[in-house]
């Protein structure tokens, strides 16, 4: 299980994420929605550790993510898979090399390494990329390359952001399959994206909207669409959020 316990996240004094609650069980689908700048990349950076939470808590499954120190930071990053604009391929090191970064960085052995890498690739579709760069790969298949160097440790999570944007619809519907894929063999996934029509195995929705999350379209009929959360939405944000 992942849960937020009222998380703010402040870069200097701009509060991207304001006392944000949310549970989501273990094997779900979550997609991260809401305008630019509502703070979606901002949740997955926290759950990568990237970001450390200014208040709150953050845990998942019984262990508190919030404030690790640098080595349990680096345990707690093998049980997860990040994919975003933020994390490169390295342009240099070929495509077997990029998969298998994150084996040589824990020390596996190099026939472990050599057979983890080649499923990797070959899951993805891109086994025949192995000793090609990164740079003489589609958009496309530089995106299933970071699917494939994000679950190459066989993580419990996986956090992927944006993975369809720019991608044409035969390309998106190939990274999001990955995904579904991987969730039916029980990987929690969390996607931030524009794109939600793209996805089918979706088993819950975050709404987001100025760093808060808003409330379920249910919770407009209830409340009259005040809020449930840290902050009040008007009526007509709400209804914009979800196009109503
Ligand atoms: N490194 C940073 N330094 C300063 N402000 C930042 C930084 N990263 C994000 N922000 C700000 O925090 C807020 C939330 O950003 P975040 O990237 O989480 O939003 P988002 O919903 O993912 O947006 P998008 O859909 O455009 O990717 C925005 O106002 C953004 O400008």
């Amino acid at each position: 299980m992942i849960q937020f316990k009222n998380v703010t996240l402040k870069y200097g004094t701009h509060a991207a994420l304001k006392g944000v609650n949310f549970q989501l069980p273990k094997g779900s689908f979550t997609l991260l929605e809401g305008h630019s700048g509502a703070g979606k990349s901002s949740i997955l950076r926290l759950l990568a550790t990237f970001e450390q939470p200014s208040s709150g808590d953050i845990l998942v499954g019984k262990s508190s993510i919030a404030r690790l120190n640098r080595r349990e930071r680096s345990h707690y990053r093998r049980s997860v898979g990040y994919t975003g604009f933020d994390v490169e391929l390295l342009e240099n090191r070929n495509c077997f090399d990029n998969v298998a970064l994150p084996l040589r960085v824990v020390g596996l052995s190099e026939s472990d390494i050599q057979s983890r890498v080649k499923a990797a690739l070959a899951r993805v579709g891109l086994s025949h990329t192995d000793r090609m760069l990164p740079s003489e790969l589609s958009g496309g298949q530089q995106l299933r390359l970071q699917i494939a160097r994000a679950v190459v440790n066989r993580p419990a999570l996986v956090l992927a952001d944006e993975p369809t944007a720019q991608l044409d619809d035969e390309s998106a519907a190939r990274v999001v399959g990955l995904l579904e894929e991987f969730n039916r063999a029980g990987v929690t996934i969390i996607v931030a994206t524009h794109e939600a029509h793209r996805f089918n195995r979706v088993t819950h929705r975050l709404k987001l909207g100025e760093g808060a999350v808003l409330p379920a379209p249910a919770d407009l009929s209830h409340n009259g669409g005040r809020e449930s959360g840290a902050q009040s939405f008007s009526k007509d944000f709400l209804n914009k959020a979800y196009g109503a």
